[in-house]
This record gives structure tokens, C-alpha cells and sequence, in this order.
């Protein structure tokens, strides 16, 4: 078994990865719970429900759905599984646990950061994008005008990883996962990239995929523990997120993945870094990789005035001045302010560019 610790401010946590691993899930639960609410999508309890159950021993267990999707991570969903939680009588000693992606794990963490201002979960990861997501503790729902707006940090207990789990990933969603694997790849490990950049994301083997997540989650575990709550290197993190967000929230969530509009994120940042610093930083091979992959690169097509607007609602941004993550080299990231007109001049040939035969 993989097994990685997270040092944080509240405590340690352990995030173990592993084959069948979710059989196991009660070896990590503390016996003493009061209850516990396991929260998950209407895609993933079919497969995956009864399987996390094996072993746990209390009466007072409940579970819930919300339909999968960027769609449900928001505050209708919040105030519905509050609901359920005080109707069912947790209390300060209960449990939630989110099985899914990265919809589940923000909604599901942020319901329990704050029902009855803090309560214990666990996060049982079933998609390759919530390597990314399950670690770190950034718990959050969407509000319509911005990605992640309403949350918190707030670390799990354990992450628990079954890599057997992403087997029946559909296409859309190996490439979003792949996209923040990639994104660990550009930000802090130039030999992990040189293995990324040539694959052929259809023909991945079961050990490439384990070493890739392995990977992904060291880098993603090292900077956290680090900057827990993003006052410095964690912003590297957010590596083609400031556009990637302003395209999900302009497109209306749902309609792009998460990874799939980090990548066009990406790409975008390399553009600007490549002309700032004067050199190649894998544009064109970022570019090639995500073609040859059938990302959805047409899928940027929105008004660049309210990308720029969306885009101040950004994290990073101060002052409305927005902040992105750019390279100064591989492995390199460096955090720069960009004015609006430096914005606007930047996206326009960009998009030009995606839009050309
Ligand atoms: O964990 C982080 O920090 C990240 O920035 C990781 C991102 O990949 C992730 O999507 C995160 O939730 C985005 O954070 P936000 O603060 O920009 O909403």
C-alpha cells in the first residue's frame, strides 16, 4: 500500500492508496463514532455504497445522493444535506463520508466543516481528479458568479484511495483527472512531465496510473503541508485555474469538466509565460498532447470581456488586479499580476489561435 501523512494545523492526516482498498474502509474509522453519513453521487452509490460499508459496525449509518455533476456543488444541495443531517440526529461525534469526485469531496467536506461548525470526515476519492481535490482540505460549493466561492479549509481525517475505482471512468473524465496530473507535473517536477507528455491516454495501464496518482499526490501533500492555507507556494497550485474557473462559470457549470477547462487554463498561461520569459515552455507540446487526447479546446469560445470580469473573482486576485500562475521555467512557477488590457491582448490572440484550422 501506498501511504503518504499530511502534517496540518489541526492535526495529521493519512492518505493510504491502494487496490481494493475501499473493503477496508471501517480499519480506518475510529470506533466511537455516533453516526455516520456517507455522502455520494447517483453514479458512484450503485458501484461503490455497499462496498465501503463492509465491516462497519453501527446502526446508525444513512446515506444520501446528489446527482453526479459540477451542477450539484451547490447551495441547494448544502442546505438539503444539512437538512438531512440534523433530521437524523447527528451530532458532534458523527462521521460524514464523501464518496465520489471532486464534487462530492468539496460538497460533502464543506457540509461537514460547518455543520455544527466542524465535524470529522473522511474522503473516499473515486475519480483521478480527486487526487487533487481529497488533499489539501479546500472544502467549497459554487456560486453562480464564481467557482469555489463559499467554503473553507477544512482537512479530512484520512483519504482513502481505491485505485480499482477508476476503472469505469468515462474518456471526459480520465482527461480531466490527467490535466491536474499534469498540472503537478509542469509546477514542480520537470521528469514526471517528460513521462505525462508522450502518453496516449487510452492505452494507460493499471501501474502507470497507480505511479501517476502517487506522483501527483506527493507533490500536491509536500506543497500543502507547507502553505496549508495558501498564503504563499500553495498558489502554484492554482496553475490554469484562474481561467479554467472563468470558463466553467461563463459556460455554466457542468458543461466542461474541471480538468478538461484546466488544461485550456494551462495552455493559456504557458502562452503568456513563453512571451514574458522569452523561451519554450511547452506550448506546442502541451498543445499536441491535449489534441492528440481529444480534449475540448473549442469548448473556448466565450466573450473575452466576461472572461476578464469573471475572472476577477479569482482567489489570487487583489485589489480587482488579477493574479496568475505563469513559469519562469519547468518546475518553476512564479505568481504575476496582469492588467486588464495585458489580459485582454493575450486572450484575444489566444483564442485566435485555438480557433484556426
Ligand atoms: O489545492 C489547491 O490549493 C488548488 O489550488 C488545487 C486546485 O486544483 C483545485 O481545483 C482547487 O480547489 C482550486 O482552488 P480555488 O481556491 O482556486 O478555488
Amino acid at each position: 500500500m501506498n501511504e503518504l501523512v499530511v502534517h496540518t494545523s489541526t492535526h495529521s492526516y493519512n492518505i493510504y492508496i491502494d487496490e481494493q482498498i475501499r473493503y477496508q474502509i471501517s480499519k480506518f474509522i475510529a470506533n466511537d463514532y455516533s453516526s455516520i453519513f456517507i455522502i455520494s453521487d447517483d453514479q458512484v452509490a450503485p458501484l461503490y455504497l455497499d462496498d465501503i460499508m463492509t465491516g462497519i459496525e453501527t446502526e446508525r449509518i444513512f446515506h444520501t445522493v446528489i446527482p453526479s455533476g459540477e451542477a450539484s456543488k451547490n447551495i441547494d444541495q448544502y442546505y438539503r444535506l444539512q437538512t438531512i443531517a440534523m433530521e437524523k440526529k447527528l451530532d458532534r461525534r458523527s462521521l460524514i463520508i464523501a464518496l465520489g469526485g471532486g464534487v462530492v469531496g468539496d460538497l460533502a467536506g464543506f457540509v461537514a466543516a460547518t455543520f455544527m461548525r466542524g465535524i470529522d470526515y473522511i474522503q473516499v476519492p473515486t475519480t483521478i481528479l480527486a487526487h487533487d481535490s481529497s488533499v489539501g482540505g479546500k472544502v467549497a460549493i459554487n456560486h453562480e458568479l464564481g467557482k469555489n466561492m463559499i467554503g473553507n479549509f477544512y482537512p479530512p481525517k484520512a483519504v482513502i484511495y481505491d485505485v480499482n475505482t477508476l476503472k469505469t471512468l468515462p474518456d471526459h473524465e480520465i482527461r480531466s483527472g490527467y490535466a491536474e496530473l499534469i498540472k503537478e507535473a509542469f509546477i514542480a517536477n520537470a521528469e514526471f512531465l517528460q513521462q505525462l507528455l508522450p502518453l496516449t491516454l487510452a492505452t494507460i495501464s493499471n501501474d502507470q496510473l497507480k505511479d501517476h496518482l502517487f506522483q501527483g499526490v506527493k507533490i500536491k501533500a509536500d506543497i500543502v503541508e507547507k502553505d496549508e492555507k495558501e498564503l504563499n507556494i500553495r498558489k502554484f497550485l492554482n496553475f490554469g485555474h484562474t481561467l479554467a474557473h472563468a470558463l466553467e462559470a461563463e459556460l455554466g457549470y457542468g458543461k466542461i469538466t474541471h480538468g478538461e477547462a484546466v488544461a485550456i487554463g494551462m495552455l493559456f498561461a504557458l502562452k503568456i509565460s513563453e512571451h514574458k520569459y522569452n523561451k519554450s515552455l511547452y506550448y506546442d507540446q502541451l498543445l499536441n498532447w491535449l489534441q492528440g487526447n481529444n480534449y475540448p479546446l473549442s469548448l473556448f469560445h466565450t466573450g473575452i470581456d466576461q472572461l476578464i470580469n469573471a475572472m476577477k473573482l479569482d482567489k489570487k486576485a487583489q485589489y480587482q488586479q488579477i493574479q496568475m500562475v505563469l513559469l519562469s521555467s519547468i518546475g518553476k512557477p512564479v505568481v504575476v499580476n496582469l492588467t486588464d488590457d495585458e489580459l485582454h491582448s493575450y486572450l484575444q490572440s489566444f483564442k485566435k489561435e485555438l480557433s484556426a484550422p
